[in-house]
């Protein structure tokens, strides 16, 4: 009998899809999975870092939760990638808006993330790596928005180690650089895909604005940001990119 591929922090007990979701919020895995996947299978547990594969339009799609934090994702994006086959991660998150015009729920696109993060220094490289989304992936997102008449903001974004910051400057500096918005993953995950030749992008919904003190609940960080979800799904099923 041959034996599935298990890793510490994924047990595969269902098929995982060439294609994941990946939002930081487990419990957001699961209320994606449920709302819009059909013949659901959960495929992980361990540590609760539930997944769940289902099909959305007929298309086999994966979903699971990345945690918090370069470390978090980083491994996670290895082992789907360099164990169980995936090709193409699509990060959905929650952001917080570093310019003033973003508004609450607004779609933020990560074209690139820079990073306070000492994550990129391992590649040992001779300079200064810029972490990149996928473009392929990109444009079908801006399609996909523009069909839906949903307006994105597409840019820099910054992946930080730091949700809580000791210095109070930081925000106003990275803001000045034309940086949109910040969150905890993308830079660690575009940086991962880069080096195994595989898709990555980093989709958000903008859960605060640093700049105006606007904020959602942490229910709505789970369960309101169906608008990041339904984009994301629609361009995962899309034939063109399988
Ligand atoms: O909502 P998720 O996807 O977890 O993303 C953001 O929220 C978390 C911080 O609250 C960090 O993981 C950050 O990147
Ligand atoms: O990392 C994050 C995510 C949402 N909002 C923030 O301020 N930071």
């Amino acid at each position: 009998m041959t034996e599935v591929a298990q890793t510490p922090h994924i047990r595969p007990t269902a098929p995982i899809a060439s294609t994941v979701l990946l939002p930081g919020d487990p419990l957001r895995a699961q209320f994606i999975a449920h709302t819009y996947l059909d013949d659901v299978q959960q495929f992980n547990a361990v540590r609760n870092m539930v997944g769940f594969t289902g099909t959305y339009r007929g298309r086999e799609i994966s979903v699971m939760g990345s945690g918090m934090g370069i470390p978090s994702i980083s491994l996670y994006a290895w082992e789907l990638i360099h164990v169980f086959g995936a090709k193409r991660l699509i990060r959905i998150g929650s952001c917080g808006a570093m310019q003033p015009d973003l508004d609450l729920y607004d779609i933020v696109i990560a074209q690139s993330a820079s990073t306070d993060s000492h994550f990129l220094h391992h590649y040992n490289l001779p300079g200064t790596y810029a972490p990149t989304g996928s473009y392929r992936l990109l444009r079908a997102f801006d399609h996909a928005a523009s069909e839906r008449h949903i307006d994105v903001h597409v840019g820099n974004i910054l992946s930080t180690d730091v949700f809580y910051n000791a210095a109070d400057d930081v925000n106003e500096r990275w803001a000045a650089m034309g940086v949109l918005a910040v969150e905890m993953e993308s830079a660690g995950l575009y940086a991962v895909a880069a080096e195994a030749g595989i898709e990555a992008l980093g989709v958000f919904t903008v859960s605060d604005n640093l700049v105006t003190g606007a904020k959602t609940t942490a229910h709505e960080r789970e369960q309101a940001f169906t608008q990041m979800a339904e984009l994301a799904l629609s361009v995962a099923g899309k034939d063109e990119l399988a």
